[in-house]
């Protein structure tokens, strides 16, 4: 009785300890120690990395290579009472999963053991990253985007454009950032009428350039029927009424972008057309040649806008004439005045 409990007691655990190629010398044969359960059992590593553990009991073992340089994956070994050997994956997540392993055990070094963790580099993508910089990209991403989103449909941009910033008084970045970073002279009044978007685009060099025109001559001269040619199709109004103080309208060419203001011809309202003088880049004076009565009146309006200290201080602004109507007489007339 007392033979076959210490027979059935002495097992052996026999396996191979398989180090990286690139190891190097013999060191790690007698650096390493097998250990069933944490050190229950213990066997040596050979110079040729095989090993044997003795007098092991039949039941449950964890089989482990302890070794300063190397990692393992430990086993996990069932010796049943006759003696029979079966080896299987050590899973911890999964205690009932079985992945039958070889037996004698094979042991392969996984990988080299790290003591330290490696230091943290300075990398530009965790700058980058930072939620700080994120929410300061952010609205200049959307400013960007948006023009470009609402450059095909000048309906929608027109809208964006008067919903950004005539209600709010808030100073115009773009035409602060526009006058230190070019210098130029100051031009209170220019962008102001050009919304913020628009300008903002232009700013960094997206899109169209952006003209402002302003449009003026006497009432029913066809400065409306003039702007409302120009747009494309689909934006035309089918309807002309007299404009009621100014009207905005848009429309572009393959290179600019228009910003025409539409100024009013009826008396009443011409006093209003000086005000848009120093914004424009471009005056068209619309004379209908067919209203002769009043050819004096257009002639005079012009005389004033030319005497103006905003268009006579300007270098390089353009004047338009256009001539409606269909005597081309007129056109002479003009010119002998
Ligand atoms: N026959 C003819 N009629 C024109 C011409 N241009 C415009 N009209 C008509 O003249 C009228 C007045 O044109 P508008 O474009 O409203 O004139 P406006 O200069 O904008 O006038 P205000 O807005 O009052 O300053 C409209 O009924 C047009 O149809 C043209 O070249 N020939
Ligand atoms: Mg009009």
């Amino acid at each position: 009785e007392d033979v076959s409990t210490t027979a059935a007691s002495n097992f052996r655990v026999e396996g191979d300890v398989i180090f990286p190629a690139s190891s190097k010398g013999e060191r790690w044969a007698s650096n390493s120690r097998v250990l069933l359960n944490h050190g229950q059992h213990i066997g040596f590593v050979k110079e040729d990395g095989s090993f044997v553990v003795d007098n092991v009991p039949s039941g449950s073992y964890v089989v482990q290579i302890e070794n300063v340089d190397f990692l393992f994956e430990p086993i996990r070994v069932d010796i049943t009472g006759k003696g029979k050997m079966r080896a299987r994956k050590l899973s911890i997540l999964q205690p009932n999963a079985v992945s039958q392993l070889p037996y004698p055990l094979k042991l392969t070094a996984r990988e080299p053991t790290r003591y330290f963790r490696k230091r943290e580099e300075w990398r530009i993508t965790d700058m980058l990253l930072s939620p700080m910089v994120l929410m300061l990209l952010l609205p200049f991403l959307v400013m960007v985007i948006i023009p470009k989103l609402t450059a095909n449909d000048p309906q929608l941009q027109k809208e964006m454009e008067q919903m950004s910033l005539p209600k709010m008084d808030m100073p115009d970045v773009s035409e602060m950032m526009a006058n230190y970073f070019g210098g130029g002279p100051k031009k209170t009044a220019s962008n102001k009428k050009m919304g913020f978007f628009s300008s903002l685009s232009q700013l960094l060099g997206l899109g169209k350039k952006q003209v402002n025109v302003v449009v003026i001559g006497l009432d029913n001269s066809g400065k409306t029927t003039i702007l409302n040619h120009l747009k494309t199709p689909d934006t035309r109004v089918a309807q002309i009424v007299p404009t009621v103080g100014y009207a905005m309208t848009n429309f572009a060419t393959e290179n600019f972008s228009f910003n025409a203001f539409d100024m009013a011809g009826a008396g009443k309202y011409r006093n209003l057309w000086e005000s848009y003088y120093a914004s424009a880049q471009a005056i068209v004076f619309v004379v209908d040649s067919a209203d002769r009565l009043r050819m004096s009146v257009a002639r005079d309006e012009l005389w004033m806008l030319l005497d103006h200290k905003d268009i006579s201080s300007k270098s390089g602004s353009t004047l338009f004439e256009a001539i409606t109507g269909q005597s081309f007489r007129l056109v002479r007339l003009m010119g002998k005045d």
